[in-house]
């Protein structure tokens, strides 16, 4: 049974799933107003983590930015307190300066609350909100926070200097496009390039699909309150988003699953959910046929390195035997690289492709646990393609693959198929595979069910935040990664280490879709942990097979 952290981490809902949620947290008997204080305490006190309160005149200078208290904008604030975090001796605290922007409905009402909290605390706030009508709760505290004698302002040119801003305007009751003067203010804010905290999602977002509304705050840190939130998790979010993290606040699991019921699920791929996938521990008695047995098909006189990339993404994946057929003149390159692997020297085109499967005696499309076509092999290796379609086996598609079954008819191809079917295209092979699909780039989620639905495939849709479905509309996505991945062959090292993924576990019971999603994770994590140690821009495709088999990925886990 996985405990209830593991188990909210993985829940993403849309805003309507969550408004339902809090409806029955609400009809149980919570107030609202008991609620909102909660959460807006939690995102309080992990405020005052993020951005202490600037101390000066003391030994051990805690603030976040110096520059914050001189060169001001406005009026800077000082006051001697004993704070929480003084010491003995009385220390003159300047205290760090927050803007806090308040919108017209519970976000704002979250916000204000927080303004409330930072100023008990010794922070410096004002409040800037343009609206005139608010929601009833956050009215209340509207009034109260001014009674207090916080400054409230309606025009942003008035807001004075602060350190960070804390983003409140919208959260999931965002309806309509940002027009006129609040739409002018959040240009605005943004130019002031302040660090922002936004609650729940930047102001402007669209809870589902990330889509920008006419426009949005650029945030340097997003608090999404209680659950995952669809929007964030579609790339077109991301630019908008700084670093994303979940606060958590107890929303019982039993009114998550009672309104997410039996309706196919959106989920975030986690270590745990990953980890559950992996073949490990292995049985002590075994062999090399026992641990999968993988045939890649890739690569032509033209690409021959992407045949060698998508080789060594699936040595990385432990795979207990490799086999790969290339053009015969790429077989003395590939024997190189791979001493290991069975290399099969295949017939060429004219142009150097596989002009046909030859498989050595005694072997047949059978032999194999999985297949994985594709990396490198031109369109004239359409042939080819044709007969592994065909086949009974397991089978993952990607890059010329892809292109070669776009151009045969995807859907009545695949819809024949009776074996696992994976795909694993970028948005312009998506795109060519599924003309009638809506534009992936708008919500990437719902095309990447649709081609699952369409195909009875599994489709990953690579990108920032690698999206896959399978038939049932069952998603998962891949939370994490980093753009140090954006380089030629970093697809082809993905192709390898799925197949070799899948050639070891697709015998065991496991879902189709939980072994690409555990590829996915693996392919990213090493791409975090090379970034880490080579910035972005050092993580090439090589390099990226050689952080795949770093077992420091496992042990973090
Ligand atoms: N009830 C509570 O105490 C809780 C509040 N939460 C907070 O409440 C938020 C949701 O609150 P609401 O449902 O009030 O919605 P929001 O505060 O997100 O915004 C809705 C308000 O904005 C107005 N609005 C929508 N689109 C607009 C536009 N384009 N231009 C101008 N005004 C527009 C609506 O008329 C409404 O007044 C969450 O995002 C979260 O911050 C929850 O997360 C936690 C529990
Ligand atoms: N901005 C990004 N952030 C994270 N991962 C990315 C980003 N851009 C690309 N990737 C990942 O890099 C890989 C690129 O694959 P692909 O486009 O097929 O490249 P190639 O065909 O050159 O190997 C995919 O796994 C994709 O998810
Ligand atoms: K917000």
């Amino acid at each position: 049974m996985q405990n209830r952290q593991e188990q909210i981490s993985q829940v993403v809902v849309t805003a309507g799933q969550m408004r339902d949620i809090e409806e029955r947290i609400f009809a149980a008997g919570m107030p609202v107003a008991a609620l909102m204080e909660k959460v807006a305490g939690l995102i309080a006190r992990r405020i005052q983590e993020i951005y202490p309160l600037f101390e000066r005149g003391g030994a051990g200078v805690q603030g976040c930015r110096g520059a914050g208290v001189q060169g001001s904008r406005g009026v800077g604030g000082e006051i001697t307190s004993s704070s929480p975090s003084s010491s003995s001796s009385p220390l003159l605290f300047s205290s760090s300066r927050v803007g806090i922007l308040v919108g017209p409905g519970h976000n704002g009402g979250d916000a204000l609350v927080v303004a409330r909290e930072l100023y008990f605390r010794g922070y410096e706030v004002w409040i800037y909100s343009p609206f005139s009508k608010f929601k009833e709760l956050t009215s209340q505290h509207l009034q109260y926070v001014r009674s207090l004698g916080i400054p409230y302002y309606q025009d942003i040119e008035q807001l004075p200097d602060c350190d960070f801003l804390v983003d409140g305007l919208f959260g999931f009751g965002l309806e309509r496009t940002l027009t006129d003067s609040i739409a002018a203010a959040i240009n605005q804010l943004n130019e002031w390039d302040k660090p922002i905290i936004s609650i729940d999602l930047p102001s402007g977002l669209h809870t589902d699909t990330g889509e920008v509304l006419g426009t949005a705050i650029r945030a340097t840190h997003t608090f999404c309150l209680g659950l995952w939130k669809l929007g964030l998790l579609q790339d077109q979010a991301l630019d908008y988003l700084g670093k994303a993290e979940l606060i958590d606040f107890d929303i019982p699991l039993a009114d998550v699953q009672a309104v997410l019921g039996d309706t196919p699920k959106i989920k975030r791929i986690t270590p745990a959910t990953a980890l559950a996938t992996l073949p490990l521990p292995r049985p002590p008695v075994t062999h090399k046929y026992k641990e999968g047995h993988l045939l890649l098909i890739c690569g032509s006189r033209r690409y021959a390195g992407g045949a060698i990339l998508t080789a060594l993404g699936a040595r990385s994946s432990g795979v207990g035997m490799l086999s790969i057929a290339v053009p015969e003149s790429l077989k003395p390159l590939l024997v190189s690289h791979l001493p290991e692997a069975l290399i099969v020297g295949c017939p060429e085109t004219e142009t150097g492709a596989i002009a046909q499967l030859q498989l050595p005696e005694k072997t047949d499309l059978s032999s194999f646990n999985a297949i994985a076509i594709g990396p490198g092999l031109t369109k004239d290796a359409t042939a080819i393609v044709q007969e592994v379609i065909a086949s009974d086996r397991p089978l993952i598609i990607d890059a010329d693959g892809l292109n070669i079954l776009a151009q045969m008819g995807t859907i009545p191809t695949l819809q024949k198929r009776q074996a696992t079917t994976i795909l694993t295209p970028h948005t312009g092979e998506f795109q060519r595979l599924f003309p009638d699909i809506a534009d992936p780039k708008l919500d990437r989620v719902k095309a990447v069910r649709e081609a699952a639905a369409q195909t009875g495939a599994v489709v990953l849709l690579k990108g920032a935040r690698t999206a896959i479905a399978n038939p049932q509309g069952l998603v998962w996505i891949n939370p994490e990664s980093t753009p140090a991945l954006a380089r030629g062959g970093s697809g082809d090292v993905l192709t390898g280490l799925l197949g070799g993924l899948l050639a070891q576990v697709v015998t065991k019971q496991i879902a189709v879709e939980n072994i690409v999603a555990t590829a996915a994770w693996w392919h990213s994590q090493a791409g975090i942990l090379a970034a880490e140690e080579r910035t972005e821009l050092g993580v090439d495709a090589f390099t990226l097979t050689q952080y795949l088999k770093s077992s420091i990925l496992f042990i973090k886990l």
